[in-house]
């Protein structure tokens, strides 16, 4: 196919790539928008370029090769940013540097000094420079992002690297002169550049696209599985990972175990400092049982100022002294509002798996009936469901006995 078709197919497809980003615009989130409109400018910059370098031949070349070029970098610029808004680095004028440096670079060697090969080299350069940009960029999101679009989108920029390097050197072998042009069909390689200038953004663009639907899946779920006030994972997750671990515990005969944590006084914040306060204690409280809680257990807000710890691997006793890491991790941080200061203290119920647990639900039960327990012996306190390891500090023993009886 001849370069110039190429190049137009190209422009077309990537314009037909932006309306679909254009008619998806509203349909977005917020947080996404701005950089979805980062990469619909480029691709219109980088579609106007392929246009241009089509008509290239019609028109002067020390007018018609700096604004292609300068339409296709300043359009990479615009990918180089919507990648950066998408993860939220901060935006910087630098970032036209490299397209503005070049296209004056273009401008010099076609316009007043006419030289092909410090053209191709400076175009390359930026071009390197750019997308090396984006690839530290998307590399730099590994943890936070383990989609695979992410991966696609990182071998596309490291695909194009190379092929930009291996064009460098290969022109560095030819000796060729000011008339060059990437439309001339006599050159192997001016069948592959317009493939990578024209097609490469179009599947880029759909990685981009791939990159924001598993954004906003990956924003569901977490919307579906968490806490919207606290962050901790809600009753519905909770549901499914005790139900999982109840499973695979009974299943292997490992220990298993939970706490039942409810705020002691709650009620009196909300009606003394108000609802608004009251889910600030909320949110102190969730961040203290974070903070003690260990990599395999999973803190849960439960419903209320009720929380839920899931343990691994625990017997009686080592969930006992889990609830009690918990319960001094709270006590040990007052929560400070303004100037509030209020000490918070929960009250706990702990239960470990027993052959008559069918479910976890039981296990729930079992627990919430130790906490009630604690509620009654004094709060502040954890009790075992068991009733065996029961608490410690001002007659802890006789409230374990009473416990035992109780349960
Ligand atoms: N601010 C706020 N309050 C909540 C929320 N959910 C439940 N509550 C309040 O939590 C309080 C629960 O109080 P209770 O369980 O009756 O008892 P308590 O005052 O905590 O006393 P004990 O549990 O017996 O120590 C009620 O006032 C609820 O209105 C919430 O999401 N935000």
């Amino acid at each position: 196919m001849e370069p110039k078709t190429v190049f137009l197919i190209g422009a077309l497809m990537m314009l037909a790539n932006g309306g679909v980003l254009g008619l998806m615009h509203r349909d977005l989130p917020h947080t996404l928008r701005p950089s979805a409109v980062s990469w619909r400018i480029a691709t219109l910059l980088h579609a106007c370029g392929c246009l241009m370098f089509m008509v290239q031949d019609e028109l002067p070349k020390g007018f018609i090769l700096p604004l292609a070029n300068g339409l296709v970098m300043f359009g990479f610029t615009g990918y180089w940013r919507a990648l950066r808004q998408f993860y939220g680095v901060p935006d910087s004028w630098w970032l036209l540097l490299p397209a503005g440096a070049a296209t004056f670079g273009v401008f010099w060697f076609t316009a007043m000094e006419a030289n092909t090969v410090p053209r191709i080299l400076i175009v390359s350069t930026a071009w390197v420079v750019m997308m090396l940009g984006c690839v530290r960029n998307l590399l730099g999101q590994k943890r936070r992002d383990r989609a695979v679009s992410r991966l696609v989108m990182t071998g596309i920029f490291i695909a194009v690297i190379a092929f930009v390097l291996a064009r460098v050197l290969y022109f560095a072998t030819l000796d060729i002169g000011p008339a060059y042009s990437v439309t001339d069909t006599s050159n192997w390689i001016n069948f592959a550049t317009p493939i990578v200038v024209a097609v490469v953004p179009v599947i880029g663009t759909t990685a981009f696209l791939l990159m924001i639907s598993e954004r906003i899946r990956r924003q569901w779920e977490r919307a579906a599985s968490t806490d919207y006030l606290t962050g901790l994972a809600n009753r519905r997750t909770l549901a499914d990972a005790g139900a999982r671990r109840h499973a695979a515990a009974r299943a292997k005969g490992d220990g298993f175990g939970l706490a039942v944590i409810d705020i002691d006084h709650f009620k009196s914040i909300n009606d003394r400092h108000g609802h608004d306060i009251g889910d600030v204690a909320l949110k102190h409280v969730a961040a203290q049982l974070q903070v003690a809680c260990r990599e395999a257990e999973l803190p849960a807000r439960q419903g209320g100022e009720e929380f839920v710890v899931l343990f691994e691997d625990v017997d009686r006793a080592s969930a006992h002294a889990a609830g009690e890491r918990l319960r001094l991790a709270v006590a040990a941080q007052p929560f400070v509002a303004g100037d509030l200061t209020l000490p918070l203290t929960v009250s706990i119920g702990v239960a470990v798996l027993e052959e008559g647990d069918a479910d976890f639900d039981c296990l729930l039960r079992r627990a919430d009936a130790a906490l009630y327990a604690a509620k009654r012996n004094g709060r502040n306190r954890v009790e075992s469901a068991a009733g065996r390891h029961a608490s410690l500090p001002d007659g802890g023993a006789s409230a374990a006995h009473q416990i035992s009886q109780s349960l």
